[in-house]
């Protein structure tokens, strides 16, 4: 059972490549998200580096820069939690070695970066090229609450890491996204998360980045779902908003 539990979800315009621009509306956002007494605030998938970064991410300058974003968003996040998308970058001496990641901070200490599981290889989305998939689910106790985090692609296969956090305590699943627009694409999502939520008896925050980046349309559209698959937060399409 979710008890008086208080989610900001940002869904954000990030603009690839603008980690210092992007990281100061995050930090921000985590002030007004804190004196709105937040539990936990969500930010989407790589929110700091924007998304899709494609070959930035061949740049170690521009890795560095983003690990150093995460760090000055996790030690702002005073008082409050926070999940934000970054690039974790691995200590591999044999080259590549970064993962599509959400950082888990709570009152100023990073407690764990999430790993994607499900990289996205078809259509515009070329994650294999860049990442390496993450193999671990935790589930973080948040002011009481069992919560899961994962990202995007993640929660479109019925057993992927939803399915392991419920089995360890979850009660509210945070998947931040990247989900770029086409028609029918919203009530599609609205429906997979809905059966996601109600065939696991938990709460999933759905949060999507907004703006365009190339060829792709972002269109926010992020909710919230409880635990029967009922939408209780919707939020617009194709417009910044701060939902808390
Ligand atoms: N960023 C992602 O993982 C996107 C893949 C997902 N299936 C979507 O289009 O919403």
């Amino acid at each position: 059972m979710i008890r008086n539990f208080r989610l900001a979800m940002a869904q954000m315009n990030p603009t690839v490549g603008d980690i210092d621009g992007n990281t100061a509306r995050i930090i921000e956002y985590v002030e007004q998200a804190r004196e709105s007494q937040a539990d936990l605030v969500a930010f989407p998938e790589l929110a700091i580096t924007g998304y899709p970064p494609e070959d930035l991410l061949f740049k170690t300058s521009f890795l560095q820069a983003n690990v150093e974003a995460m760090q000055r968003v996790v030690a702002a996040a005073r008082g409050i939690a926070v999940v934000v998308g970054y690039v974790e970058v691995g200590d591999s001496a044999t080259g590549v070695d970064i993962a599509n990641a959400a950082a888990i901070g709570y009152d100023g200490q990073l407690i764990d970066s999430y790993r994607k599981m499900y990289l996205p290889n078809y259509g515009v989305f070329d994650e294999d090229r860049y990442f390496r998939r993450g193999d671990e689910c935790p589930v973080y106790r948040i002011n009481g609450v069992g919560v899961g985090v994962n990202i995007c692609e993640d929660i479109w296969y019925p057993v992927g890491a939803i399915a392991v956090q419920r089995e360890a305590g979850a009660e509210l699943i945070v998947n931040i996204n990247g989900s770029p627009f086409h028609a029918g694409k919203s009530a599609h999502r609205e429906k997979m998360i809905g059966t996601r939520a109600a065939d696991n008896g938990l709460f999933v925050a759905y949060l999507n980045l907004v703006g365009g980046q190339d060829e792709l349309v972002f269109d926010g559209a992020s909710l919230v779902c409880d635990m029967t698959g009922d939408v209780c937060c919707p939020q617009p399409c194709l417009l910044p908003r701060n939902c808390w």
